[in-house]
This record gives C-alpha cells, sequence and structure tokens, in this order.
C-alpha cells in the first residue's frame, strides 16, 4: 500500500462528503474566527456531557441518553453546562407559537386568582379517586351571578355548579391536599406530564385527546379581558429573555368573542387586535426606555381557526382576517388553519374559500400569505400528508411541521428552491408522538436537502420547553454535524423567513448579528475565565 494511495483515497472522501453536504444552508457562510472556536468548544462541551452527566444512573431515569425523551431528560437538560450556554443565545424569532400555550401554567393560575370573576365547576363533585380524570372548567361570571358555594369537595358540592376560583383553591379539601393540590391538580390540566405522553397516552390518537382537553381548560381563564393583556406581556417578556427578538403568534379566532370584565361574552376580535397592539407598544416602549430596543424587534399574529369548521364558515373568518388586516396591517401577518390534520378536515375541502380568499386579497389590495400547517404526521399519503400538495400549490409561505416533507423529493426541492422554510417543532413532534426521541425527528434530512428551517416551540406552555432554548438543545445533542454554527444558520434563517419586508428584516438581522457577535464574545471570555479556575 502506497501512502499515496491512502492520501488519494482520503481526497475523494473528503470530497463525496463535501458534495453530499453542499446542500446544507449552514455550509455557504464562512464563520469568524471566533464563532469557528466557540463552536469547537461547544462540540467538546457536547461530547463531554454525553459521557458524564447522560452516562450517570438516576433513580427517576433507567436509560438517559441525550436528545431522549423531552418530559422525562428535561432535569438532566436543565443541569447541564451546554444548556446554560444555549439559554443566552440570541435565537431570533419564534415563527410557530399558539398563544394559547405560550404562558407557563402556574402564572396564568396565578394571575387568574386575583380575577373574582373567574369561577371553576366540575361534572361531579371531586374526591380523592375520580380528581385524576376530572377536567376544571373556568368562567368568569357577571357581577349578580358570583357564587357562594364553598368548594368543590364540599358534600354539599352540586354537579356542575360555579364555585370562585378563589374559593376553589383556598377551601380545597385538606385530604386532597389542601390548596396546593388543588393549584396541582389544575396546572396538571393545561400540561402534559411524562406518564400520559409515554405511557397512558402513547399513541398520537391519544396524545391529541389529552392535548386538546389543555386547551379547553385554559381558553376559560385566557381569554377574559382583564387576563388576556397580562398573558401576552408575560409571553413576550419570558420570550424576550431567552434570547428570541421577534415573534409570530398564531392566534386562534374560533371564538368570536372572549369574556369582558362585566362577564358578558362580547369581546370582538378587533379588541383583542388592539389589546395585543397595547402590549407590544408597551413593551417595546419598556425596552428601548431600558437601552435594549434591539433585543425586541416586534411580534405578529398569525390568524389562525380550526380544521373542523364548514367551508361556508370559514368564508366568514377570511373575511374577518381581511378586515382586520385593514385595520392591522402592522399586526397580521399570515392566515393558517390549524388542529389535528389526522383527523381533521383536510385543505382541500376548503379549497373555493381559500382560493376566492386570494381573489379578494387582489381586491383589496392587501397581501395575506397562507401560513399553512402541513404533513404534521406519520402518514405516507394519508390526508394530512397530501396536505403538503396543497399547502405549496396555495402558495405557502412556509409551512408549520412539514414533518412527513421528506417523503417527498418534489416538494423537498421545490421548498429549497423558492425558499419555503419549515417551521420545525422537534420537542413538540416527540411529545404528540411522531417520534420517540430528537434521534428520529427528520430534521437532519432536511437539513441535508438545503430546505430552510426554523427552530420553533409550538405550545412551550403545555410540553414545558419554554422559550426556544430546550428546542436548540435537543437538536444539537442529536446530530454530530450540527454544531453551534448550525444553530446560528437556523436563528438567521427564523428572521429571513419571518414576514418582515425590507427596512424591517434588515434591522432585525443587523440586531441579531451584532447579538450574536456579543453572544460568542461573552461565552469565549466565560470559557477561558473558567478554564483558567481549572487549571
Ligand atoms: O402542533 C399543532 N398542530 C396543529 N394544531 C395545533 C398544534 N398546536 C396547537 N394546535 C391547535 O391550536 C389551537 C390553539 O390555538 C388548539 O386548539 C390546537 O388544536
Amino acid at each position: 500500500m502506497m501512502a499515496s494511495d491512502v492520501a488519494a483515497y482520503k481526497e475523494a472522501r473528503a470530497a463525496l462528503i463535501d458534495e453530499d453536504r453542499s446542500f446544507r444552508r449552514d455550509r455557504h457562510s464562512i464563520p469568524s474566527s471566533d464563532e469557528a472556536k466557540a463552536d469547537r468548544l461547544v462540540r467538546e462541551i457536547r461530547a463531554a456531557e454525553a459521557s458524564s452527566i447522560w452516562k450517570q444512573e438516576y433513580p427517576s431515569i433507567p436509560h438517559p441518553f441525550p436528545g431522549m425523551e423531552f418530559l422525562t431528560g428535561r432535569e438532566i437538560i436543565v443541569k447541564t453546562q451546554l444548556f446554560a450556554i444555549l439559554s443566552k443565545m440570541p435565537k431570533g424569532a419564534l415563527l410557530h407559537a399558539h398563544l394559547d400555550a405560550t404562558v407557563n401554567a402556574s402564572f396564568l393560575l396565578k394571575i387568574a386568582l386575583k380575577q373574582p370573576a373567574l369561577h371553576v365547576r366540575v361534572p361531579q363533585r371531586l374526591t380523592a379517586s375520580n380528581i385524576s380524570s376530572i377536567l376544571p372548567h373556568f368562567r368568569a361570571l357577571p357581577q349578580n351571578e358570583f357564587s357562594n358555594a364553598p368548594s368543590l369537595t364540599d358534600m354539599s358540592y352540586e354537579a356542575e355548579t360555579w364555585v370562585s376560583l378563589q374559593n376553589a383553591r383556598g377551601n380545597f379539601d385538606i385530604s386532597l391536599g389542601g390548596p396546593e393540590e388543588f393549584d396541582k391538580w389544575v396546572i396538571g390540566s393545561m400540561m402534559i406530564n411524562p406518564k400520559e405522553a409515554y405511557d397512558t397516552h402513547n399513541t398520537i390518537a391519544k396524545i391529541w385527546e389529552k392535548f386538546i382537553s389543555t386547551f379547553m381548560v385554559s381558553t376559560g381563564l385566557i381569554r377574559f379581558a382583564p387576563i388576556f393583556p397580562e398573558y401576552i406581556r408575560e409571553f413576550f417578556k419570558t420570550s424576550i429573555e431567552d434570547g428570541i427578538s421577534y415573534i409570530e403568534a398564531r392566534i386562534n379566532f374560533l371564538y368570536k368573542h372572549m369574556v369582558g370584565i362585566d362577564g358578558q361574552e362580547n369581546i370582538p376580535h378587533r379588541d383583542w387586535l388592539l389589546m395585543f397592539d397595547d402590549v407590544l407598544k408597551e413593551v417595546k416602549a419598556e425596552m428601548k426606555a431600558q437601552g435594549r430596543e434591539d433585543e425586541f424587534i416586534g411580534a405578529r399574529i398569525i390568524y389562525t381557526t380550526i380544521r373542523f369548521i364548514t367551508p361556508e364558515e370559514l368564508d366568514w373568518y377570511l373575511e374577518d382576517c381581511i378586515a382586520l388586516k385593514k385595520e392591522f396591517p402592522h399586526l397580521i401577518a399570515g392566515f393558517d388553519l390549524v388542529g389535528n390534520e389526522n383527523e381533521l378536515k383536510p385543505l382541500i375541502d376548503y379549497i373555493e374559500p381559500l382560493l376566492r380568499f386570494r381573489e379578494r386579497q387582489k381586491e383589496e389590495g392587501l397581501d395575506i400569505p397562507f401560513i399553512f400547517h402541513a404533513g404534521e404526521t406519520l402518514g405516507d399519503g394519508s390526508v394530512a400528508d397530501m396536505n403538503l400538495y396543497d399547502a405549496i400549490l396555495l402558495g405557502t409561505k412556509r409551512i408549520g411541521h412539514g414533518y412527513s416533507l421528506v417523503k417527498h423529493p418534489k416538494l423537498i426541492d421545490t421548498c429549497r428552491e423558492k425558499g419555503i422554510a419549515l417551521e420545525v417543532c422537534p420537542i413538540s413532534n416527540e411529545i404528540l408522538r411522531l417520534t420517540s426521541s430528537t434521534l428520529m425527528h427528520p430534521l437532519p434530512i432536511l437539513l441535508n436537502n438545503g430546505v430552510p428551517v426554523a427552530l420553533c416551540s409550538d405550545d412551550p406552555a403545555v410540553f414545558g420547553n419554554m422559550g426556544l432554548t430546550f428546542d436548540f438543545f435537543q437538536v444539537l445533542v442529536s446530530s454530530e454535524i450540527t454544531g453551534l454554527s448550525t444553530l446560528s444558520k437556523l436563528a438567521r434563517d427564523s428572521l429571513e423567513h419571518s414576514t418582515l419586508d425590507g427596512e424591517e428584516k434588515r434591522r432585525a438581522i443587523t440586531a441579531w448579528e451584532k447579538q450574536w457577535a456579543k453572544f460568542i464574545e461573552e461565552f469565549l471570555r466565560e470559557h477561558d475565565r473558567s478554564t483558567c479556575l481549572v487549571a
């Protein structure tokens, strides 16, 4: 064997690898030397933690590994150095999150408890044996209907009678654990726990039942005029603290009104947008006053309704969306239909109103892009999988999830060539049982095919993946190719594929670049200091 044979082999090998990865979007830019150094260090830390913290035995976690089921691995994740590093990373835009699941459930309960109008009821008196299967039903009542029923656990409780939230908590029977257990019951009804995801509800259909039930519970608290703006404010603030600088939130407009301060269901969509706008202005002003305006470019709304409405009903929502876009052009970013694609109507069922919507926009001189959920499924040619064809033919700007896109070579090319980004939600996909771990997620296939991707959290209040740090973490530990520079590209691409335009987008990207450089600089400084201490 000649040395030159080996050299020639290695050259051919390097060329093949290079060609195989040539579509990757993180290949097109050369990182600064600082970023390259940070990328190397992060890889070292990842490797070290894979054989230290992930190899230990934990009594409650039998077989831990990086990229494992999020709800089980979470307590290990938060102890890692990698997590601490990523939590400081500027994430760019959050492009896929359902507003109703963006704020910590315990925070929501805390603010709800300040509202004397909020009441709760259950279909039967709560007891130790039925509490785990009964969901609270919340609603704000008009003052003349305020209840003085003592509690949900009292022997005198009659099915479906309202109890004020404050009483329900304060008088929660001690034998059931008192107020603390009340909190756990309420919070548990708004989240998915590991036993549900990986045991009792371990199929897509079953976990969706539990998933939908969390929204039925939280809606009663969120869709109340005094709560709604506080909820949005907390969403913005916690997102900013996680390094998110711009948001496109999906708001569910299915219900035509929310409950007003007077306990009547009389607050129309227009007022929801006014509240959103007020909070937005307020948070931006606050950031500016702190000299941090670059950390929050703003937020917009993707108008959504659910895929069980009839095509005729959709016409109403589309006109509603148009009216809102006219009045709040800076707030409405796009239109989407949500819900479990495996069970609800496919896009093709709505083709007439959806085509008409485009015509109506031309007449009105508006631009409201479709930003469709599609292919959030394991199906191969199922209606949910087929939604991808319709989303793309209808000109979707991005695709929500697109989990099954990798089955479609032609559509992969289209997404790459037309720059249709996928809003990929790794933790959501795992908890909703499309994949058993992040290691089996198709994300690397998408990245290697050059499909633009924005990482998203989807429903962080339900899943517990608040912010974007957890999703970036799972992605980073699940691929050898992926490094800090890949994450940098994903963050930048999120802004690139947002609905921000022209000057706004340029400003957002420039601000992000500055934050990124600072992040790298601080990481290297911090790392040098800690290695000095060790030495
Ligand atoms: O990942 C998802 N795919 C499809 N629909 C979703 C997802 N997450 C939430 N929703 C839908 O959005 C509504 C709340 O605004 C929920 O009712 C839920 O059905």
